[in-house]
């Protein structure tokens, strides 16, 4: 044929050409995630992850579409989270993706961190994990004490303290004694008199926090006849840092929480004392989303006081502060309506626009 110069793929350097567009690519995914997490934190979004536990004994029923979509058998169209994370996700990549926000309470801000979902689905291994591969709360802390480390001009304190809300009863898992805490509001903040809060200054006082409170968690339970999933696990970390040389100090607080089951009481046909427990998990639960409905329609009134669980809470959901959600779901066909309700939950509170958080920090140096 006349006219028509024959091309080979040597000649256009395919091989190259195709690296620099996966490069390329690969910057510009970045440049759009980094922009999508600018816009977020200026909106003040929940950040919404989601995390299917796994499970050698049963194959995973939903599809993961990419770093953002699941999509469940029988529907048409997938649930979008800020992350979804597939049963092969390591508990190193899941913390990564809240890291940014759990480290800015280093900053002054208020951060809360929740883990949502039916008993079994994989919260309390999200978050507090086996001692060989640790969760969310032990890599969280690691890391505040190496960042506090390093900031050379600023004195930080860091202080823990650990609490559980059983049938709307609030105990001190740092204490030996079981007397139920009271929960105040004092101004923007809610106090509960009497709770222990320890210090933090090395691994091995994150080690013996962790080891008191499960030991006490535990007591509790027996005595009260009860499984420790069936309580809300919080795990409070203040952090004050004062700058060396201005003087300005900054209050931070990181809230760690592993609520109890979300199932519904006519699956477990629960009776007597699981079922008043099922009650109380159900009130809070469901006043935690009905804080997310008010939050994200913009309600004059937030009915944060309808539980002890958004009462507590009330500072880390409020408009100051920031917050990441994980909705936990089970790779098991059978739980399947179960884990499209604990989807619907995470969609609905990726909605709420708490507003860009605010620093706590206060030029006056304390005490003065
Ligand atoms: N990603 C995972 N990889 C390996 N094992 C997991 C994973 N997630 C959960 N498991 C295991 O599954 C079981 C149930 O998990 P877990 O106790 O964390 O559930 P839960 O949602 O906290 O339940 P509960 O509401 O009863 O506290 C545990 O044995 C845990 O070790």
């Amino acid at each position: 044929m006349q006219g028509v110069k024959k091309i080979y793929a040597c000649d256009l350097n395919l091989g190259e050409e195709v690296e620099e567009l996966k490069s390329l690519y690969t910057r510009e995914a970045l440049q759009r995630k980094l922009l999508y997490n600018e816009l977020q934190e200026l909106r003040g979004n929940i950040r919404v992850f989601l995390r299917c536990r796994y499970d050698s004994r049963s194959q995973c029923c939903l599809k993961f579409l990419g770093d953002n979509e699941v999509l469940a058998p029988n529907s048409k169209k997938p649930f979008t989270f800020d992350k979804v994370f597939s049963p092969k996700s390591s508990q190193e990549e899941v913390y990564e993706d809240a890291r940014a926000v759990i480290m800015s309470c280093v900053d002054g801000y208020n951060v809360c961190i929740l883990a949502y979902g039916q008993t079994g689905s994989g919260k309390t291994f999200t978050m507090q994990g086996p001692a060989n591969d640790p969760g969310v709360n032990v890599r969280s802390l690691k890391e505040l004490l190496n960042v506090c480390e390093q900031r050379e001009n600023v004195t930080y304190n860091l202080k823990a303290s650990m609490i559980e809300i059983y049938n709307e009863t609030v105990h001190d898992l740092l204490s030996d004694t079981v007397n139920p805490l009271e929960v105040r509001a004092q101004g923007t903040k809610i106090v509960m008199p009497g709770l222990i809060e320890m210090q933090v200054k090395s691994l091995q006082d994150i080690d013996q926090i962790m080891k008191l409170g499960s030991k006490n968690r535990s007591v509790a339970a027996t005595k009260m006849n009860s499984q420790s999933s069936r309580s809300h696990l919080i795990f409070m970390v203040t952090v004050e840092g004062q700058d060396k040389t201005t003087g300005a100090c900054s209050t931070g607080t990181l809230t760690l929480c592993d609520l109890a089951g979300s199932e519904r009481v006519s699956k477990t046909e629960a009776t007597g004392q699981r079922l008043v427990e099922a009650a109380a998990i159900n009130k809070s639960l469901s006043s935690l989303g009905q804080v997310f409905t008010a939050l994200k329609t913009g309600q004059l009134h937030v009915p944060y006081r309808n539980s002890k669980l958004t009462h507590i809470l009330q500072p880390s959901l409020g408009g100051d502060a920031k917050a990441c959600l994980f909705v936990m779901v089970s790779p098991d066909i059978e739980n399947l309506s179960e884990t499209v309700s604990t989807m619907q939950f995470g969609s609905n509170a990726q909605q709420v626009q708490l507003g860009q958080a605010k620093k706590n920090i206060s030029n006056n140096p304390r005490g003065s």
